[in-house]
């Protein structure tokens, strides 16, 4: 069994209230805060960086789950480290020649390592990460193209996360993009239990229910699996 942990995005909060928008998801349930760090050249949008999870890090001990959409990952591993980041999931297609030496750093600056695939990229381009003798500890299946929130959730992304779960039991596996009460389901039968989700958490009448509502999907998917 691996636990649950319900992650909301921060790309749909108000950003000038960042700080008390991170305590309100906290006092609603949320797990972890998932912070989407854009470089505007990986993909065709710019979001925050080091700075801003810095200025987070001071009201907040949550965990602060960082997913790097940027062109040189290694470039963060220091500034995310020194800025408080908890969790640094980097992307495979950005980081083809140097994953190692990037796994190695972020363990060495006390975060935890994971990596993203985007809806193109095949699954078994992380298996390297997830066999070596120093793993990533967390896959995040990309369920929209990285860029924007809003987007409407790919289904058909659950093959890989079906294939990860039967190959890693106990892997941590996110999935991101699109997720809410109607597409959670599907994501956690195929064996997902990290989720993030943003516009359906930040723009529901009451959010607390909403993350009650994925939690519940996730522990009763593994109950039944
Ligand atoms: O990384 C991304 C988008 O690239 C996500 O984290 C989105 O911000 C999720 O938003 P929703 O699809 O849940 O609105």
């Amino acid at each position: 069994m691996v636990a649950a942990k319900i992650a909301p995005s921060m790309l749909s909060s108000d950003f000038s209230n960042l700080a008390s928008e991170a305590h309100r998801m906290l006092s609603f349930g949320a797990d972890w805060l998932h912070m989407d760090i854009m470089d505007g050249h990986f993909v065709p949008n710019l979001t925050i960086g080091a700075p801003v999870i810095e200025s987070l890090r001071k009201h907040t001990k949550a965990y602060l789950d960082c997913h790097l959409m940027v062109t040189n990952p290694l470039d963060y591993v220091e500034p995310f480290a020194k800025a408080g980041a908890s969790g640094f999931t980097f992307h495979i297609e950005a980081s083809k020649d140097n994953w190692k030496e990037l796994v190695q750093k972020v363990k060495a600056k006390g975060m935890i390592p994971g990596v993203s695939l985007k809806p193109g990229t095949p699954v078994e381009e992380v298996y390297p990460l997830l066999d070596d003798e120093n793993p990533v500890e967390l896959v995040l299946v990309m369920t929209v193209e990285p860029g924007f929130g809003g987007q409407k959730f790919m289904p058909e992304m659950m093959d890989k996360v079906r294939t990860l779960r039967k190959k890693y039991p106990t892997l941590d596996i996110e999935v991101d993009g699109g997720l809410g009460p109607s597409t959670i389901d599907i994501a956690a039968a195929a064996g997902a239990n990290c989720i993030v989700a943003g516009s359906s958490v930040f723009g529901a009448p009451e959010p607390a229910q909403v993350i009650s509502v994925l939690r519940k999907s996730v522990n009763e998917a593994q109950i039944t699996n």
